[in-house]
């Protein structure tokens, strides 16, 4: 486990608050991810997780709050949050299955221009086709850093495991800030799981940041470097992660353990 430094933050969330008519499914959240750090979001199902992820990526739109990336304050949508230097993947990982890994893949080489998956897909073929052989020996080469073995089959024929790989290469080629991963090791084999690790600390060493949430306690130690537990869409405890596994708040949230 890395530490995280004294720098100043790359991602700063404030006082997050969100609604589903009664339900308040996040509740004033703030953390920071400094460079270098990998904030875990951790907590059972239903805590407010997913919801973070999206309102930090303009995929769905606070109550009150606000999100600010090198200090700037985040507004719009999210093809606006990515050019600004935000990728994310998602829960079910969101990648075309009639497509290639390369061809899902190469979107992301022009994430800093358009953001999201749609809009980046269009975008990228006619961008393809000026510079098609650019594009895709840089697809190619991303693929292989991430052991992507066929990259020219469709991704329907893939396991969640190597989709979910192939929407981290893409997310990588847009070489972000801040990356948001939403349960990246879910039901992966462990190739896949070693590679998508491999991208969380290749993005750490660089000094940039991660958030990632995963129900995976093993990879949540030796990855992050902070955690924020959740519960009911309100902060249970926030800390490194040994502190944060032993902690009576943990097996409250998870065991209904009194404290
Ligand atoms: N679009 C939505 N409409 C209504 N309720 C929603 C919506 N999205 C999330 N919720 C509710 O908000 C709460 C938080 O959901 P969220 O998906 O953020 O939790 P999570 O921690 O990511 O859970 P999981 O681990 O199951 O993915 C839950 O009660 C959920 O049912």
């Amino acid at each position: 486990m890395t530490t995280s430094t004294a720098t100043e933050p790359l991602l700063e969330v404030r006082g997050l608050s969100k609604s589903y008519g009664g339900v308040k499914a996040v509740q004033d959240i703030s953390f920071d991810v400094r460079p270098g750090d990998v904030v875990a979001l951790v907590g059972p199902n239903g805590a407010g997780k997913t919801t973070l992820i999206d309102i930090v990526f303009g995929t769905q739109r606070a109550d009150a709050g606000e999100v600010r990336l090198r200090g700037r304050t985040l507004t719009g949508s999210s093809e606006r949050r990515a050019r600004q230097g935000l990728a994310r993947t998602f829960q079910h990982p969101q990648v075309a299955l009639e497509l290639t890994a390369l061809e899902n893949i190469v979107p992301g080489l022009f994430g800093r221009e358009i953001g999201s998956f749609r809009a980046a897909w269009k975008w990228a073929w006619r961008g393809l086709s000026c510079t098609p052989d650019a594009a895709v020996a840089a697809a190619t080469e991303i693929a292989a850093r991430y052991g992507i073995a066929d990259v020219t089959a469709p991704c329907g024929d893939a396991s969640l495991g190597t989709r979910r790989l192939v929407e981290v290469a893409r997310a990588m080629a847009s070489e972000p800030a801040v990356l948001l991963l939403d349960e990246p090791f879910a039901s992966g084999d462990p190739e896949s799981i070693e590679a998508i690790a491999g991208a969380v600390r290749t993005i750490q060493q660089s000094g940039n940041g991660v958030v990632l949430v995963d129900h995976n306690v093993d990879l949540v130690r030796e990855l992050a470097t902070n955690v924020v537990l959740l519960n009911f869409g309100e902060v249970a405890f926030a800390g490194p992660p040994d502190e944060c596994m032993s902690s009576p708040a943990m097996r409250e949230v998870y065991f209904g353990e009194e404290t």
